[in-house]
């Protein structure tokens, strides 16, 4: 619980304990202030009805219109109050949704913690994080909070209306008298925990089958997905009948569940359809023996009804919140352990010891798992030099890559560089949405001209797709493997990095073809100090220098 409080408490200062925030406060005030107004205008009605039933059993028609004014008008207020409310709840929704979502999103792509968090397989799925609890758990908040004080307010008025209406009264059971004062309320209470009681006993099950049930669904969406990323492989394979023998599977848990689901809602459903239907006879029954003894006007009992019904919604409320309130925990602790990880994670990030060039003094790289994959790595990289990192795969040259590259942060020991940006072009170039000059431009907005980039891409040899610079294709869907390397040199010619790191990023281009490029890269960025991994045995000639890494193989 004291942790619950501590995780909420840093999302009430993140946002609610801000000066800027301060027209979100007048929004949760007018909130609150629509949901008190209902309940004015309930107990008005409440009053209202007792004097119309009256009226109607008096026969007293010039009185009716009058009423009837009076009650439009209520309705009138009633509906502006009611529509606002949800309107302006969904307003502060968004607010604060879209403070967390930036503050989330912004947390989770610095520093590189999106990426460490990437290795780890047991790290939370972000998406899920980021756009589902987020979501639940702002709406929850608001819900709750809200409908916490309109409740108390109801009940608390209808309670007071419910007691004075109730009197006391003496029964008469079995012989025995019995003087009860307000027993209409604690009827009300009494039905309302009996039922709530029995609905959780009977709707115990429904939780499980629920949560299953998202966990289905989602299972047979993530498949559906699986197929639309690897539709090619898929038709390549002919693997068509065994994907829908997949799917079939997968959805047969859908139904198996959906099944057990519909039973239990359905037994469920023979006890809260007659226990709601029943809160509407009960109060009348219950008052007949004081509308008998002429304690009580038609009018009185219209009132009690309503008044009873009041209390027992309000009642009803707090059974409700209190079983949504694991939900909402749930995704409190989700959302804190998540930005509890980004923070370590952001920890986690080295800074770059400068110095005059890149060296390595004692480096030890490892793996997330703490495996060691080199040790005591030991070397100088000229600068403006090119030099391949040698070594038989599996040995840790990609891994070496990414720390200089910023990337990794498994390693102790000493590495250097002199100031200065850097890029590192994987095997498979990442291309995101948008046109061909955005993703040449990529991670910077398309600045340079449609001439330059139409040079460019003709320089690394994607001369034919300048007609398409503005057209927003699914790029990499498009491009061959070949012409995706060919637009990652593109980027790299276009942003001119002082230190390129090179990890087999000509690997599915012909010999021929890669030397042509990356004589380009040579040509073009000359004080560029280059560091690469290659297979291409043929292109010997273009390094200047080899750093053989065997001799660093962890023991
Ligand atoms: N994210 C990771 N989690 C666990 N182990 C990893 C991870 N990344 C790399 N490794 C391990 O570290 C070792 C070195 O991998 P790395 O990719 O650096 O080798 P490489 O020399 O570049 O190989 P290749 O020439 O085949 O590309 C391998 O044993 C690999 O399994």
């Amino acid at each position: 619980m004291k942790t619950l409080l501590t995780q909420f408490n840093w999302f009430l200062k993140d946002y609610w304990l801000k000066r800027s925030h301060f027209s979100s406060w007048l929004l949760l005030a007018v909130l609150v202030g629509l949901g008190l107004a209902v309940v004015a205008i309930n107990v008005h009605i409440n009053e209202w009805s007792k004097t119309f039933y009256d009226t109607l059993t008096a026969f007293e028609a010039d009185k009716l219109y009058g009423l009837i004014g009076e009650y439009l008008i209520y309705i009138a207020i009633f509906v502006v109050c009611a529509v606002y409310r949800a309107w302006l709840r969904k307003l502060l929704i968004i607010r604060w949704r879209s403070h967390l979502t930036e503050q989330f999103t912004g947390q989770w792509l610095s520093r590189r913690a999106f990426y460490r968090m990437s290795l780890n397989d047991h790290t939370d799925n972000p998406d899920q994080r980021i756009a589902e609890d987020i979501n639940v758990f702002v709406s929850r908040t608001i819900e709750l909070f809200i409908s916490l004080i309109t409740n108390l307010a109801q009940l608390y008025s209808f309670l007071v209306i419910l007691w004075k209406l109730s009197g006391t009264h003496t029964f008469h059971i079995f012989g025995h008298s019995l003087t009860v004062t307000g027993y209409l309320v604690w009827l009300a209470v009494a039905y309302t925990l009996a039922g709530s009681i029995i609905t959780q006993l009977v709707g115990q099950k429904l939780h499980r089958f629920n949560y299953n049930q998202q966990r289905f669904e989602a299972n047979f969406r993530a498949s559906l997905l699986r197929k639309h990323d690897h539709a090619e492989q898929i038709a390549l394979y002919g693997g068509e009948a065994k994907e829908q023998a997949g799917l079939r599977r997968e959805f047969q848990d859908i139904i198996g569940n959906w099944r057990k689901l519909m039973n239990k809602e359905r037994d469920l459903g023979f006890f809260t359809t007659a226990y709601d239907r029943f809160s509407l006879m009960l109060p009348v029954l219950a008052s007949v023996p004081l509308f008998m003894a002429k304690a009580i006007t038609l009018g009185g009992l219209m009132q009690i009804r309503s008044a009873f019904s009041a209390v027992f919604n309000s009642l009803s409320w707090f059974v409700f919140a209190y079983s949504i309130l694991p939900e909402w925990s749930a995704s409190l602790q989700r959302l804190s352990q998540f930005r509890q990880t980004v923070e370590r994670e952001q920890k986690q990030d080295k800074p770059v010891l400068e110095g005059r060039e890149l060296s390595f003094n004692g480096l030890n790289l490892y793996t997330p798992a703490r495996i060691p994959v080199l040790s005591n790595i030991q070397g100088r990289i000229r600068p403006g030099a090119w030099t391949r990192l040698a070594g038989p795969s599996g040995l840790g040259k990609s891994t070496l890559l990414r720390t200089i590259g910023g990337l990794w942060s498994h390693y102790d020991g000493q590495w250097q560089q002199s100031p200065g940006s850097r890029l590192l072009l994987p095997q498979k170039a990442y291309i995101g949405n948008g046109t061909l000059a955005e993703a040449l431009s990529y991670p910077n907005e398309p600045a340079a001209s449609d001439a330059v980039l139409h040079e460019l891409l003709e320089a690394v040899g994607l001369g034919s797709w300048k007609a398409h610079l503005n057209s927003a294709l699914n790029w990499a869907q498009t491009l061959s493997a070949g012409e995706q390397q060919r637009l990652a040199v593109a980027r790299a010619l276009l942003s001119r990095p002082d230190y390129l790191y090179l990890d087999e990023s000509t690997s599915h281009l012909d010999e021929t073809a890669a030397r042509e490029v990356l004589m380009l890269i040579k040509q073009r960025l000359p004080d560029t100090t280059v560091v690469m991994v290659s297979h291409q045995s043929s292109l010997a000639d273009i390094y200047d220098e080899v750093l053989d890494l065997s001799r660093f193989k962890a023991a």
